[in-house]
Formats: C-alpha cells, sequence, structure tokens
C-alpha cells in the first residue's frame, strides 16, 4: 500500500515535469538535487516528505497533490491502440433527466429501466430525494424506481445539486400544476455562453406560470385562471422548451398545442413516456404536438428510455480517430441519419445491421461496424439544425474526425457561443485548428496526434472530443478534472478499455 503510494505520488511528478516540458535533470537542478534522485521519485523508489512535494510542486508551477477526500477524477491515457469488438451505447443523459423530471407529473410509482448511470441523473436524483420524492436504484443497479410523497418538500431542495445541472428548469412544467407559488435555483449546466431561459418562459405564461428572476433563484407564481387559449408558438425550437411545455401541458385538463416544437429523441422519449400516463400526443416526430392532458395522473408505470445518438456519434469518432475497426450496438439510427450521409460522402467505410426496436417498442436501433477509412474533408461546411438537422450535440465530434481526414474542414457552431472555442484545445494535442470567428473553427487535416496534459474544458462534448483525440495520440496522455465527462457519460473509461483503450482513472491523493 506505502510502495503503491510513493508510485502514484511519482507518476504525478513525472505528469506534471512532462506538462512543464522539463527533464529530469532540469528538475534536478531547480531542487538542488540530482537526476538520479528525481528518477528514483518518479518511480516510487524513494520516500518523499511533504515539504519535498511542496517544492517540486513549486518548481513545477503545478499543485502536484491536494489534500482531501475524492478530489477531482482525472485520466491517464496510453495512445495510439487500436480498438476493436464491440459496445453497446446506453440510454440518453438527455431523455433520462427529462423522464425523472416527468416523474413529478405522476402520483403513481414510476420504474425507468437501464437508466444511464451519470453525475446529470445523480444530480437529479439528490434534487427529488431532498423534496421528498423516494428513489432508488433496483435490479442490481440498472434499473430505477421513482415514488413521489403526497406533498413536495420544497424549501428542503438541494440547491447546491439544482444549480449544477440545467436540467432542473423541467421541474417548472410539473410544479407549476402543484403549487401557486415556489423557488427554484438558476440553472447551470456545460459551460457554453449564455443559453436564454425566457423561450421556458414565454411557453410557460400559457398556463399562467410568472418567473421573477432575483439573486440566484426564480420566484415562481402561477396563476390558475390563465390557461391555453390558443397554439403556443415556441419562439426557439429548443429540445428542453419543448419538453416543459409538453410538462406544463400534460396536467392541463384540456387540448394544447404546441408549435415549432422540438422533435429531437429525448422530446420524443418524454412523449412516449405521457402517452405511458395515458396523456394523448399526437404529432410526436413533427413539429406540431396536440397534448390531451389529464389533471390528475396515478399510474404505476414503467418505461425504458431509448438509447443515446451522442453516444453513439462520440463512439464512432473514437473508431475513426484511432483507425479501428468497432462494432457500435444498439444505435438509434433515425437520430444519426445524416451524420451517416455525411461520413459516408467523407469516404467512411461502415456497415449496417438490419433494423430493431428499442425496449421503448418506438426508437430504431441497429448495429454499426466502422472500418478504417481514408477520409477527405466534406466540401459543404458542418453545421448543426434542430433535428432532423445534424445534432447540435454531435458538431465537436465532427472535429476530431475532420482532423483525422485529408483537407480542410469548415465547422459552424452558431448555436453556442463558447463550444466552438474550445475546439482550439485540439492544437493541444497536435491538430491544426483555427477559429475564424467565436462559431467558425477551420480544420487541416489529417493530423499526427501527439500525446499532452490537459485540463477538460468545461463542456461534456468538447472535453470527450480532447479524450479521443489523446486516445489517437502516441505516448501518454493526462486529462484533468473529468467530472464534465462523467455528468453524461457511463464508466466511459472502463468502456472504452474493454474494446481495447488503455485509460486509467485517478484521483488526487
Ligand atoms: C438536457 C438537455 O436536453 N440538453 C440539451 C438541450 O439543451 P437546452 O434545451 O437547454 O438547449 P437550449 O434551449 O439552451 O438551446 C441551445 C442553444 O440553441 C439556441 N437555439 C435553440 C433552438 C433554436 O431554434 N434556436 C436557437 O437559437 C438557444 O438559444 C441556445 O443558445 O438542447 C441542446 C440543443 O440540442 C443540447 O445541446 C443539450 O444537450
Ligand atoms: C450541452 C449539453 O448538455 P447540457 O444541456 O446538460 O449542458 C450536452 O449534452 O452536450
Amino acid at each position: 500500500m506505502a510502495d503503491d503510494y510513493l508510485v502514484r505520488i511519482g507518476r504525478l511528478i513525472r505528469d506534471a515535469r512532462q506538462h512543464r516540458g522539463w527533464t529530469q535533470t532540469q528538475l534536478a537542478e531547480a531542487l538542488g538535487t540530482s537526476q538520479s534522485a528525481v528518477n528514483r521519485i518518479e518511480r516510487g523508489n524513494q520516500n518523499i516528505s511533504l515539504e519535498m512535494i511542496a517544492r517540486i510542486g513549486e518548481a513545477l508551477d503545478s499543485e502536484i497533490v491536494s489534500l482531501g477526500y475524492a478530489g477531482p477524477m482525472h485520466l491517464r491515457v496510453v495512445g495510439g491502440r487500436r480498438l476493436s469488438g464491440s459496445i453497446d451505447v446506453k440510454t440518453s443523459k438527455n431523455a433520462c433527466v427529462a423522464l425523472l423530471c416527468a416523474t413529478l407529473l405522476n402520483a403513481g410509482r414510476t420504474t425507468l429501466r437501464r437508466v444511464a448511470r451519470i453525475e446529470e441523473v445523480y444530480r437529479i436524483l439528490e434534487v427529488l430525494g431532498s423534496i421528498g420524492v423516494r428513489t432508488r436504484w433496483i435490479n442490481d443497479g440498472n434499473d430505477l424506481e421513482i415514488i413521489p410523497p403526497a406533498e413536495l418538500d420544497l424549501d428542503s431542495m438541494d440547491t447546491e445539486a439544482a444549480r449544477r445541472t440545467r436540467s432542473v428548469i423541467m421541474f417548472l412544467g410539473p410544479l407549476l400544476h402543484r403549487m401557486d407559488h415556489f423557488k427554484l435555483p438558476y440553472a447551470g449546466g456545460c459551460d457554453l455562453g449564455t443559453r436564454t431561459v425566457t423561450p421556458h418562459m414565454t411557453a410557460l405564461r400559457h398556463f399562467g406560470l410568472e418567473i421573477t428572476a432575483t439573486d440566484g433563484t426564480y420566484l415562481a407564481e402561477v396563476d390558475r385562471s390563465v390557461a391555453p387559449k390558443r397554439a403556443i408558438v415556441l419562439t426557439e425550437r429548443g429540445d428542453t422548451v419543448t419538453e416543459n411545455a409538453l410538462l406544463a401541458a400534460a396536467r392541463h385538463d384540456g387540448v394544447t398545442v404546441i408549435r415549432n416544437a422540438s422533435s429531437n429523441y429525448m422530446v420524443q422519449d418524454l412523449c412516449f413516456f405521457l402517452e405511458e400516463l395515458g396523456v394523448r400526443v399526437d404529432g410526436i416526430g413533427t413539429t406540431t404536438l396536440t397534448v390531451h392532458g389529464a389533471a390528475h395522473i396515478e399510474r404505476d408505470v414503467d418505461f425504458a428510455p431509448s438509447e443515446d445518438p451522442v453516444e453513439a456519434m462520440s463512439l464512432l469518432a473514437a473508431a475513426v480517430v484511432t483507425e479501428s475497426e468497432l462494432t457500435i450496438r444498439r444505435v438509434p439510427v433515425e437520430f444519426l441519419e445524416i451524420e451517416l450521409a455525411v461520413l459516408e460522402e467523407m469516404g467512411l467505410d461502415h456497415e449496417r445491421s438490419t433494423e430493431y426496436a428499442a425496449d421503448n417498442g418506438r426508437t430504431r436501433l441497429i448495429d454499426l461496424t466502422v472500418r478504417p477509412s481514408k477520409l477527405q474533408a466534406p466540401l459543404d461546411k458542418i453545421h448543426p439544425m434542430p433535428f432532423p438537422g445534424l445534432n447540435i450535440d454531435n458538431v465537436p465530434f465532427f472535429a476530431a474526425i475532420a482532423a483525422s481526414a485529408q483537407g480542410q474542414t469548415l465547422i459552424h457552431d452558431w448555436v453556442y457561443d463558447n463550444r466552438a472555442i474550445y475546439l482550439t484545445d485540439l492544437n493541444r494535442l497536435g491538430a491544426q485548428v483555427k477559429l475564424l470567428d467565436p462559431h467558425r473553427v477551420l480544420i487541416d487535416g489529417t493530423t499526427r496526434w501527439r500525446s499532452a496534459e490537459m485540463m477538460c474544458p468545461p463542456a461534456l462534448r468538447p472535453a470527450v472530443v480532447i479524450l479521443l483525440a489523446m486516445m489517437a495520440a502516441e505516448g501518454t496522455s493526462v486529462l484533468r478534472n473529468v467530472y464534465v465527462i462523467n455528468r453524461g457519460y457511463e464508466d466511459l473509461a472502463e468502456r472504452l478499455n474493454s474494446i481495447g483503450a488503455q485509460i486509467e482513472i485517478f484521483r488526487d491523493i
């Protein structure tokens, strides 16, 4: 145990030194010791005092260890390895969080099957638990059982957990039916620049909800005399705003029409779930949803959210950048069709199985085999659109793919103020990503990836893209503080290891 401890400290020191670009001799000089002493320390063969750790930290301008329990999680990636075999896609973060919020509509027991065990789900569970909802993992931790109390205790809300996730905004729709006034902390999520909540307010005003924002908290007041008189036209075709409107409409005793609705995967999953609750929804998969609400919902329901198209895209990108043959099972193909069409044009060699149904009985799945291919940059720019366009969250993966392709690719992320900027982090790993303006990057391929030590960017998808590039780069890379990845991916390192990656999880000691 003691030896193991020294080895781990030694590795941290070695990583920090390499990150600084120093040789062992340079570090030895800075410490007034010999190169062989540094070598012994890095190999874990030398007892080391706290004072020495502090001096090394100062010399390398790096906090080698931070004391305290359960510090941030980091990944050490030995890259340049081919992946092989097959891997299953898990259920989606975005549907799971919406469904958890939707359970607040139901006085009965909800069972959700194969819920992804990810930080974003844990945060919502913490919030639900704090306000009195009973939740427990069942069937070997695969499924979740949720039983709301007769009265919610919003005053006891775990505000710290609530502030770490943007999804808590989807409490507004269900809560407006349960109380006349309530408070909700401001929403968090990826740091992607300003993300407006005005469309939520505009949509929910039709149900009498008025919101005042004061120092980090939304104060909500509900006027019960107000009900939708005409179709609700969303000002943006956003996913969570559509879900919030659906959640409000589900318990409105009457028919609500929602126009300019998102028909994206998580919205469809929510509609299927509402149908299980006895709420009829016409127009699923289109931009006009007609909801036949029910004033009281009390049903014991069992629902299986569908697989995550963004995780499928991540695994596909992993195969491309590592030049591997990989089978990705349970791919929700309807939500990856445009991505596949673009990749086909770029020259991706792949094979699709016949379609089969997801456990929700509705979503179409395939198994997708990707083979090493000589990719060419696409002729046109890569840009997202609300579904059925190229998925907004899949855009960052095209940066890693473009860097692996021959030629120049323009990526235009018009949606998020900050997300394209994070893609320039790939330059640290050898890519040539030029930021043209905050929304557009020009990428020159192909890339000879090289290893590096880096902090995770504070955004989920760009962080995963960095991890994938590290898997492609020969040598050892370190990715620090991967909470943001764990927000949306279950056991990603272990699962990638099961198909041939070499990723070690470590924490600050
Ligand atoms: C929990 C969840 O489900 N999160 C997803 C959801 O976030 P969410 O629904 O919160 O996304 P937003 O509503 O914030 O939309 C994302 C951005 O797109 C802009 N916008 C959106 C639609 C539109 O028609 N015009 C427009 O300009 C918004 O102003 C915002 O800046 O949708 C995003 C876009 O698919 C995804 O990246 C997130 O993973
Ligand atoms: C932007 C994303 O998530 P969130 O809405 O949870 O920040 C994402 O899933 O890439």
